[in-house]
C-alpha cells in the first residue's frame, strides 16, 4: 500500500516553467480547473475555520429529542442517531480532517525535501543510505504499520497521520532527488557556484525551485490520500469519540443507514468533495506545467566524456618549448606547477587527462591557453576553479592564487577541506569565470537582474537597491543598450549575446583579480565575437585583471593575448609571448595549428603584429 501511496507524480522536474513561479502561478489561475478546485478548496477551509459562526449548535451536544432529525427543521442537516446536529458536526469535522492531512503532508515534506535535497546535490554514502531507507518504508505495508502503530501508542488519530506522514515521505524524498538529480549539473548550477553562492543558498534558489511545482502536485494528491485514509480509520471506529470529524459521522452513519440514509450523504459527499478538488487541482497543475513551454535544456559540461571511456592515458609529448616569459615569479598572481588531473578508470588505475602542467598568470596580463578539442584547456581551467566534473581529482602538482594553494601537496583531509573553503570563498569574489554556453550558464526560472544582484549583495554585502544600482551600471558598461529592462528580462528574452554580455557582468561585478573565460566567443554568432573580445580587452585594461583565455582559436589569441600556451594530449608544448609564438612557432604542432588557422597554411612570419590582428579572424577556426 505504501508503495502506490508514495508514488511520485509522473512529470518531469525540468519542465517547471521558464517563466519563473509568478508566470506560473498566474498561468494556474487562468486555468478554469485549477481555479475551479481552489475556490472549492478555499471555502472547505474556510467553513472549518469560521465553523462556529455558521452553525448555533455545539457539535457534541446530544439531543435525544432530535435522535436521527430530518433535514431543514430545527437542524439544518438534520440530526445523527445521537441527536447532535450534523452540520455542526461537519463544519467542526473538518478542522480534524484538514489539520490530519495537514500533519501528514507537514511530516512528509519536512523529511523528503531535505533528505531528498541533500542526496540529489551531494550523493555518495548519505544518498545511498536515504535511498536504502526510502526503500525501506515503501516496502513497509502502510495499513498494517497504523494497526501496529494504534496497538502500540493507543487511538490518537494525529499521531497516527504523523506516522502516515512517514510513510509518505519517501514519494516526496524521490521527487525531490529526481528533480536535484535533473539539475545538478546544469552548467547555470556551476555558474552559481562559480559566483560564489554557497551550496545552502543554490539548493535553496536555483534546486528548490524546480522541484517546487511537482512537489505543489504530489502535495494535493497526498493531502486528498491523508484525508481518505483518516475518515478510513475513524471509519473503522479508530479515534477520540469526543472529537467531531467526517470519518466517525460515517460511522454514526452506517449504524442507522436504513432509518436514516441521508445522514450518509453529508459526510460522504464533504470528503468527495473535499478529495476530488485536490485531485483536480493537482491534474491542473500538471496540465499547466507540462503544457508550459519549458525551454530545453543543453547537457551539462559533466556529460562530456565518461569516465568508462576507453580512452588510454596521454601519451607523452616532447618536453615544452618555453621562454624565460614562462617562468613564475613569486609575486605571481596565478602558479599552476606541475599539475596532473586524473579520472578514475572502471578496472581499476586512471586516465591522466592534464599532465604536469606548468603555467603562471601577472596582474594585467592575458594568458591564452590553446589547444584543438580534448587538449585538457578546459580541465586545467576547471582545476583552478575547483570545478571539477564528478571523479575528476588533482593528483598532482601545485595551483597557487596570489600566494594562497588551491590545490595539490596534500597533507591529508583536513588540509584537503581548507583549501576546498579557500577556493570556495575565492571563486566569485576575487576569481571570477565566464562561460562558454552563455545560456546554460543562466537559470532560466529566475530574472537576469536577480542573477547579478544575489552573488553581489552576498560577497560585497551590498543592500538591494545599492546591488541593482551597481548591477545596472554594469550592464550598461558592458554595452547592453536598455540596462532596466535587461535587468527585468529572463534569460530566454534575451540573445545569446546579451546573455554573454551579461554573464561578463557578473563576472566583473566583484572586481575579480583573475578572470577564467572559458571559450567565451564560441557559441556566438560572428558579428557578436569580435564585440564580445573588445569588451573583455577593454575590462581586462581598465580593471588590470589577469586573465585565462581559453581557446581553440589562433585569431582570438592573435587579438587579446599577451602570452601563449600551447596544449596538446594534455600537456603544454609550447609557451611564448603572442608576438613571438605567432613569429616563429617552434613546436611542430604549434605550426600546424596556425597553419590550419590561416587558408593557405603559409607559416606566419612576422605576419601577425598581436594588436593588429583583425578581430574577424575569429571566422577562420582552428
Ligand atoms: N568527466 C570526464 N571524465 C573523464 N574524462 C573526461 C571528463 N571530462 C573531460 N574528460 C577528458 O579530458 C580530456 C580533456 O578535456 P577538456 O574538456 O579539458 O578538453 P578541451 O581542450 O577543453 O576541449 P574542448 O575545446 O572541446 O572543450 C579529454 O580527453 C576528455 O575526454
Amino acid at each position: 500500500m505504501t508503495e502506490s501511496l508514495s508514488a511520485p507524480v509522473t512529470i518531469d522536474p525540468t519542465s517547471v516553467p521558464a517563466k519563473g513561479r509568478d508566470a506560473l502561478w498566474r498561468r494556474v489561475l487562468k486555468n478554469p480547473m485549477a481555479l475551479g478546485a481552489l475556490i472549492v478548496l478555499g471555502l472547505v477551509i474556510l467553513s472549518a475555520i469560521i465553523g462556529p459562526l455558521l452553525s448555533p449548535w455545539d457539535p457534541n451536544r446530544a439531543d435525544v429529542e432530535a435522535v436521527l432529525a430530518p433535514p431543514f427543521g430545527e437542524h439544518l442537516l438534520g440530526a445523527d442517531g445521537s441527536g447532535r446536529d450534523v452540520l455542526a458536526r461537519l463544519l467542526y469535522g473538518g478542522r480534524t480532517s484538514l489539520v490530519g492531512a495537514a500533519i501528514a503532508l507537514v511530516v512528509a515534506l519536512a523529511i523528503g525535501i531535505p533528505t531528498g535535497l541533500v542526496a540529489g546535490y551531494y550523493q555518495g554514502w548519505f544518498d545511498t543510505v536515504s535511498n536504502w531507507f526510502a526503500n525501506l518504508l515503501m516496502a513497509m505495508p502502510g495499513l498494517i504499520v497504523l494497526l501496529a502503530a494504534i496497538s502500540v501508542m493507543g487511538p490518537g488519530i494525529m499521531s497516527l497521520m504523523a506516522i502516515f506522514g512517514v510513510l509518505l515521505s519517501p514519494g516526496v524524498y524521490r521527487l525531490t532527488r529526481s528533480g536535484v538529480l535533473s539539475v545538478r549539473n546544469e552548467l547555470y548550477i556551476d555558474a552559481a557556484r562559480v559566483s560564489g553562492l554557497t551550496d545552502a543558498r543554490i539548493l535553496a534558489r536555483h534546486v528548490l525551485g524546480v522541484v517546487r511545482a511537482p512537489l505543489v502536485i504530489q502535495g494535493s494528491m497526498m493531502a486528498g490520500i491523508a484525508i481518505v485514509l483518516q475518515a478510513g480509520l475513524e471509519f473503522l471506529g479508530v479515534g477520540d469519540s469526543r472529537t467531531a470529524s467526517w470519518g466517525q459521522m460515517l460511522n454514526d452513519a452506517f449504524i442507522n443507514i436504513y432509518v436514516s440514509p441521508l445522514a450518509f450523504l453529508w459526510p460522504g459527499l464533504i470528503i468527495g468533495v473535499t478529495v476530488g478538488s485536490l485531485a483536480v487541482f493537482g491534474a491542473a497543475l500538471r496540465d499547466v506545467v507540462q503544457g508550459s513551454e519549458a525551454k530545453p535544456r543543453r547537457r551539462s559540461r559533466s556529460a562530456s566524456a565518461p569516465a568508462s571511456e576507453s580512452t588510454t592515458a596521454i601519451t607523452v609529448a616532447d618536453d615544452p618549448l618555453t621562454d624565460a616569459v614562462a617562468t613564475a615569479s613569486s609575486d605571481s598572481l596565478l602558479v599552476v606547477d606541475g599539475l596532473r588531473v586524473g579520472y578514475p578508470l572502471p578496472g581499476g588505475g586512471e586516465k591522466i587527462v592534464v599532465d604536469g602542467v606548468s603555467l603562471h598568470v601577472e596582474r594585467g596580463e592575458v594568458l591564452g591557453l590553446v589547444g584543438e578539442s580534448g587538449s585538457g584547456k578546459s580541465q586545467t581551467a576547471f582545476s583552478i576553479l575547483g570545478l571539477l566534473p564528478e571523479g575528476g581529482e588533482v593528483v598532482g602538482g601545485r595551483i597557487t592564487f596570489a600566494g594562497e594553494t588551491l590545490a595539490g601537496a596534500d597533507g591529508g583531509g583536513r588540509d584537503r577541506a581548507r583549501r576546498i573553503r579557500t577556493i570556495e570563498k575565492l571563486r566569485g569574489s576575487r576569481i571570477g569565470y565566464i562561460p562558454q554556453e552563455p545560456m546554460s550558464n543562466l537559470d532560466p526560472t529566475f530574472t537576469l537582474g536577480f542573477q547579478l544582484v544575489e552573488p553581489m549583495r552576498r560577497i560585497l554585502g551590498l543592500s538591494k537597491a545599492d546591488a541593482k544600482k551597481r548591477a545596472l551600471a554594469l550592464l550598461d558598461r558592458v554595452g547592453i543598450v536598455d540596462p532596466a529592462r535587461t535587468f527585468d528580462a529572463y534569460p530566454h528574452e534575451v540573445s545569446g549575446g546579451m546573455a554573454q554580455r551579461v554573464l561578463i557582468a557578473g563576472a566583473v561585478a566583484c572586481d575579480p583579480e583573475l578572470l577564467i573565460a572559458d571559450e567565451p566567443t564560441t557559441a556566438l554568432d560572428v558579428t557578436v565575437q569580435a564585440e564580445v573580445l573588445d569588451l573583455l580587452r577593454s575590462l581586462q585594461q581598465e580593471r588590470r585583471m589577469g586573465v585565462i583565455l581559453v581557446t581553440h582559436n589562433f585569431g582570438v589569441v592573435a587579438d587579446i593575448c599577451d602570452r601563449v600556451a600551447v596544449m596538446q594530449t594534455g600537456r603544454i608544448v609550447e609557451q611564448n609571448t603572442a608576438e613571438r609564438l605567432f613569429d616563429a612557432p617552434r613546436h611542430p604542432y604549434t605550426q600546424a595549428l596556425l597553419g590550419a588557422t590561416l587558408e593557405d597554411a603559409e607559416p606566419r612570419s612576422g605576419l601577425v603584429a598581436r594588436h593588429d590582428a583583425p578581430a574577424t579572424s575569429e571566422r577562420t577556426e582552428a
